[in-house]
């Protein structure tokens, strides 16, 4: 009984904590899972590239498909990772995701898309790997485009497609999110509901861009990898609570970017959004 799977990473357009509504979208960079259940009924998890790495969400999230779909297996889930963990770019939702829809296949079973994306959900805050449950980043790494969500509800309120070209930046440091200061990023709630009326409208760069700005005030992070990338990107914005930047926008102005952010210390790439979100297999 094996199952794969795969999930994409995100970007994020407005950031969960200051009023509880979030903006993400999906990238082209892929979390993979691989899960072999058996009958020893003890779930064990492994990261490949990085022995040290906490499990506790991608167990969980196995034990909770079985729980649902099956019948009281055990088994080993094993990610690969296209991003790195911590990042900004949602990699525990994208883990969540792929390991639900490869433990789903596991066992032959279906579950609708958004079902199997809450139950992610679920896993992350019984983990503890996340402040608001972040449906924002799962449901754009589960179904693919930009969705805009209220995570005190787990409501999707608008989900789009968008095309559109992305630089990543990755500083060498890392930030969990559990570990955000969730009280700085209340501060700037106001300016998060103009950002939320500008995503519910579909102006995303505009919204992304300032979106960056208050979460790099909240949060302690530079604002000149923002400054750097505009005016000719469509939008700017730190990842998540950080520390990682993505712009969006035409190619050549996301190239410019990105070719400004080489200079800088860390991890640069190009990538492209994807509207097709988690997939077995
Ligand atoms: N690729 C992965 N495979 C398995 N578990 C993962 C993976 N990525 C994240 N996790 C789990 O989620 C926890 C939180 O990770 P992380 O801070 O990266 O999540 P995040 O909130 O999505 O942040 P970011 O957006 O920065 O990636 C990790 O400690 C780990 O337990
Ligand atoms: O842990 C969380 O609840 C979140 C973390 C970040 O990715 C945010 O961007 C997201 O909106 C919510």
């Amino acid at each position: 009984m094996v199952g794969t799977a795969r999930a994409p990473a995100a970007g994020t357009v407005l950031n969960a904590l200051a009023t509880g509504t979030g903006s993400a979208f999906a990238i082209d960079e892929d979390v993979r899972a691989t899960v072999e259940l058996d009958r020893t009924g003890e779930v064990t998890g492994e990261v490949a590239g990085d022995p040290d790495a906490d499990t506790t969400l991608v167990e969980t999230c196995v034990r909770r498909v079985v729980a649902e779909h099956g019948d009281g297996e055990g088994g080993h889930v094993r990610t690969e990772s296209e991003v790195p963990m911590a990042g900004g770019l949602k990699s525990s939702s994208a883990a969540a995701n792929a390991t639900v829809l490869a433990t789903l296949d596991a066992l032959d079973a279906d579950m609708p898309r958004e079902a199997a994306c809450l139950l992610g959900v679920e896993a992350a805050r019984e983990a503890g790997v996340t402040v608001t449950g972040a449906f924002d980043d799962a449901s754009a790494s589960m179904l693919g485009g930009v969705t805009v969500t209220d995570n005190t509800t787990d409501t999707l309120l608008d989900r789009r497609e968008v095309a559109w070209d992305v630089a990543v930046y990755v500083p060498d440091e890392r930030a969990y999110s559990a570990d955000a200061d969730v009280s700085r990023c209340e501060r700037v709630a106001p300016t998060a509901r103009v950002v939320e009326e500008l995503a519910l409208d579909g102006r995303y760069g505009e919204a992304m861009t300032v979106n960056g700005f208050a979460f790099c005030a909240a949060l302690g992070f530079d604002t000149e990898p923002m400054v750097a990338a505009l005016p000719d990107v469509a939008g700017v914005s730190l990842s998540g609570t950080g520390p990682s930047y993505v712009a969006v926008g035409e190619t050549d102005a996301v190239r410019a970017a990105r070719d400004r952010w080489s200079d800088y210390e860390g991890t640069t790439w190009l990538t492209t959004t994807r509207t097709d979100g988690a997939r077995t297999g």
